[in-house]
């Protein structure tokens, strides 16, 4: 399923100028930091074939040159993102991967260990998937990917029934997120990328995010404006609501954020 332009979104321009000019006059310096999938590239039923909008990889290019840090703060392996969104053409790109585990930046990855408790559970699982549910791997964390199921949310509610026990056991987080739940090591979130990314010198911040792995970074960068005075901008994509309490400005679709990211320029 794509995402879908809401109908009653107001327009980001209506909803928040202040925080808009504050981060496009304030781009020497600023975070300008995104989430991947469902906020640059649209959902897709095959992970494997995301790609970023058109347009928006050149946006964070200009965006890029005219001052700001860009970062890609994605629940996929850092590696991964880089090939798929062709985000290397981006200068000085940081890439958060898998919940804060890596940090890929200059053409380096830096990493986490693999929790022993992941090991197990790639061999334990795959036996009591039900029909049309995949494990995707990413070494630090396991996927379970509902979405090619024949019913997807029933597939879920199945998963829910024994798939956080039996990772609670290896002393791990069963976290959940659009038709997958994914398994990780407790502790990461996005937030870890954020507390690295947002430094003393950081002029203003900007993060958009489209699902509940993301909370913990707007929540992060809405602190962060407060404590420091500086201006921030969180923007949620599409229609998680639990997201929408929480930030500045909600858009409709990838697209529609690719041209807010183009208003930052303009401002
Ligand atoms: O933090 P993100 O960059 O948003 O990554 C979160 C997860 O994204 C991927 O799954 C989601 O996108 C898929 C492709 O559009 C879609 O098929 C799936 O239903 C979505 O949940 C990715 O496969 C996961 O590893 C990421 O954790």
């Amino acid at each position: 399923m794509q995402s879908e332009q809401l109908d009653h979104t107001p327009s980001p321009e209506r909803l928040a100028p202040d925080q808009l000019a504050g981060v496009g006059s304030h781009l020497t310096g600023a975070l300008i930091a995104v989430d991947f999938d469902g906020t640059l590239a649209p959902i897709v039923r095959d992970p494997s074939q995301s790609r970023p909008v058109d347009g928006v990889i050149d946006t964070l290019i200009a965006l890029a040159r005219a001052g700001a840090q860009i970062a890609v703060v994605t629940g996929r392996d850092a590696l991964t993102v880089l090939e798929l969104g062709g985000l290397d053409a981006i200068p000085g790109l940081v890439i958060s991967g898998v919940h804060g585990s890596q940090t890929w930046r200059d053409g380096e990855l830096r990493s986490i260990e693999e929790a022993p408790g992941i090991d197990v559970l790639r061999t334990q699982l795959p036996p009591l998937l039900p029909e049309g549910v995949w494990l995707e791997d990413k070494r630090l964390s396991l996927v379970l990917h509902t979405r090619q199921a024949a019913d997807p949310n029933s597939a879920l509610d199945q998963l829910n029934t024994f798939v956080p026990d039996l990772v609670a056991q290896q002393g791990l987080e069963t976290h959940p997120g659009k038709q997958v739940l994914e398994i990780r090591p407790p502790g990461l979130s996005k937030a870890t990328a954020l507390r690295e990314l947002l430094t003393p010198d950081t002029t203003a911040a900007f993060y958009a995010g489209d699902d509940l792995g993301d909370l913990p970074a707007i929540a992060a960068v809405t602190r962060w404006a407060v404590d420091t005075g500086r201006p921030g901008l969180t923007v949620a994509v599409g229609e998680i609501s639990e997201l929408h309490s929480r930030v500045d400005l909600v858009v409709g679709s990838p697209a529609e954020l690719a041209r807010l990211l183009a208003g930052l320029l303009r401002d």
